[in-house]
């Protein structure tokens, strides 16, 4: 069909949601380390929120990525297959017989990278600052976390800083994701292709690997604005106030080094193998 069918957004939200329930914990983590200087290392942090937070601390902020899953990974996959169809005029069956060329994959991953970041962005900014409250959930009292559920964060945040205050940091996820993304799918492709012969479809192993291998590849990349994207989410709530992307990328140099720039890639490598894995499995087997 030249368009995307609906059980393709079902398949879109399934792996997506699969892929982000088993990624979760690791996802808050690093954006704990992004954002937070308290934590010694992976292990310390994970320690410190058993310790405060019970179990129930890994999975803040992870309700609207959740329902976000679909609409995130559906525009992505659905524009990328037809940002190719308009390109090379193949649907994807035919596109085992007629490859399209990297840079028509690099081309279409791109722009479904850059539509997907802004759908995208306002529940990345519910989530970044929802995983950012270190309070513990059942605390009573004082201690009271500043939002209460995603749907607090959305009102206090609109209250505060109107509508606009919803696409905090997407100009950061847009330039994070857009390369990226192309990087993406052209990974994926180069691996099945490796793996496959030439006119046959990938076998399940091969897509697991290859869509692995495309997720470590893409949030590699990625890692350096995925960091400055948190920063710039998280800004303004605790008084420091960064004048754009260059004055963020500078003033996290110059407080904390170069290395500022690859907090969380370890952790961002060992989920996003999984998730991408099962992501591109659930999408190649029901577009069979
Ligand atoms: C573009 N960037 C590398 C940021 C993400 C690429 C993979 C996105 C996937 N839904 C996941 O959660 O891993």
């Amino acid at each position: 069909s030249r368009t995307m069918p609906a059980e393709e957004f079902v398949a879109g939200w399934i792996s997506g949601a699969l892929g982000l329930i088993l990624g979760h914990p690791f996802d808050t983590i690093k954006v704990r380390l992004q954002s937070q200087s308290k934590y010694r290392g992976i292990f310390d942090c994970a320690m410190q929120i058993y310790q405060h937070e019970s179990i129930l601390g890994f999975f803040k902020g992870m309700s609207f990525p959740i329902a976000s899953i679909a609409i995130v990974n559906s525009v992505l996959f659905g524009v990328y297959s037809n940002v190719l169809l308009a390109l090379t005029s193949t649907t994807h069956q035919e596109r085992r017989s007629q490859p399209p060329s990297y840079t028509d994959i690099f081309i279409a991953g791109c722009i479904g990278g850059f539509v997907q970041s802004y759908c995208l962005a306002p529940f990345d900014l519910v989530k970044v600052r929802l995983q950012n409250q270190t309070e513990p959930k059942v605390q009573l009292g004082s201690l009271q976390p500043r939002y209460r559920g995603p749907l607090h964060c959305v009102s206090s945040i609109l209250q505060k800083e109107g509508p606009q205050g919803l696409l905090r940091g997407s100009g950061t996820l847009m330039l994070r994701d857009t390369p990226t993304l192309g990087i993406y799918f052209v990974t994926y492709e180069w691996l099945c292709r490796q793996y496959t012969p030439k006119g046959q479809n990938p076998s399940s192993a091969t897509v697991l690997v290859a869509g692995g291998c495309a997720g470590i590849t893409s949030w590699v990349t990625a890692t350096p604005l995925d960091v400055i994207k948190c920063r710039m989410q998280m800004d303004g709530l605790k008084g420091k106030v960064y004048h754009g992307v260059l004055d963020c990328m500078v003033s996290s140099v110059r407080q904390e080094g170069p290395g500022v720039f690859f907090r969380g890639i370890t952790i961002n490598s060992a989920r996003a193998f999984p998730v991408n894995a099962i992501t591109f499995l659930s999408y190649e087997y029901l577009l069979r």
